[in-house]
């Protein structure tokens, strides 16, 4: 008997090579992505940021196995995600995806939405909810276990989908402008929810934002994205100490990342 020993958290990388796509539609091809190139180290927090439409989501569905590349391939550790059309299972096992709607059942209770994941994988019940409880507590919901997604706001909503995609313990996480629904200032508190959980598992991250701010806050760097086709244009490091607190807004060094970032895109135009 084999036995596989995965990588500890923190030991997960992302690559993505020479991937393009084109979608053909009843109008003609549309060519989302272009020789995209992106090397995300194990415990990096990247953000992307770009126009809209210029391929943020296609990039991330790309990666999270969703969407097959119509040139090109993303690797994890070196596995190959995509072999021809499909997805490698054992490859994307690694990944957690969370999206801008939260998408959770809305007949199951917060417990039973966090397991869903576990229970699919055919993990027994008194584990599932142990670990759903875990994570429950862990962003910050711990007295709303029975609770249903109607009863909840959005900012809570998007935090059980967090707990949803942590319940597998993903060394990756891919996150599609999870926070774009939300008012400023929950997303400023969800913004210091997610560098605490990124803090305390390790895990890898891309995070696609349109929000500037919300790009550095979060990223170790900030990879900016050509209108349609979509390219990577400029990366951008981000040298704050972490943890951060909102008040780094306040600061010389986050001000000026801010405003070259600014230019850098509007200079598209
Ligand atoms: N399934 C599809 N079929 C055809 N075209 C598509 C499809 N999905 C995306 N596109 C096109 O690909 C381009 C990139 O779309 P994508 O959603 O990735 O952009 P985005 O940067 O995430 O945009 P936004 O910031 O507005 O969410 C767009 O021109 C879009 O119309």
């Amino acid at each position: 008997m084999t036995t596989t020993v995965g990588p500890p958290p923190g030991d997960v990388s992302i690559a993505v090579s020479g991937v393009s796509k084109v979608f053909t539609t009843k109008k003609g091809n549309v060519e989302a992505l272009r020789d995209i190139e992106l090397d995300v180290a194990a415990g990096e927090v990247v953000s992307i940021i770009g126009r809209s439409g210029c391929g943020k989501s296609t990039l991330l569905r790309i990666m999270a196995g969703l969407l097959g590349p119509t040139a090109g391939n993303v690797t994890i550790n070196g596995q190959p995600l995509w072999r021809g059309g499909s997805v490698d299972s054992s490859v994307v096992q690694k990944l957690g995806v969370v999206f801008q709607d939260a998408n959770l059942l809305p007949w199951f209770d917060v417990i039973d939405n966090i397991a869903l994941p576990l229970k699919l994988r055919g993990v027994d019940k008194t584990t599932r909810r142990r670990r759903a409880t875990e994570l429950l507590d862990l962003v910050g919901l711990g007295g709303f276990a029975g609770s249903y997604p109607r009863e909840l706001s959005g900012g809570m909503r998007q935090r059980v989908a967090i707990a949803r995609a942590l319940s597998r313990d993903p060394e990756l996480l891919l996150m599609d402008e999870p926070f774009g629904a939300l008012d400023a200032l929950t997303r400023e508190r969800m913004n210091l929810e997610v560098q605490r959980i990124v803090a305390a598992t390790e895990a890898t991250v891309v995070f696609v934002t349109h929000d500037i701010a919300e790009a550095v806050f979060l990223g170790d760097r900030v990879v900016q994205m050509t209108p349609r086709p979509g390219r990577i244009e400029e990366t951008t490091d981000v040298h704050l100490a972490r943890p951060r607190s909102m008040d780094v807004q306040t600061t010389p060094e986050f001000g000026t990342l801010v405003r070259h970032l600014r230019h850098s895109l509007e200079g598209e135009l």
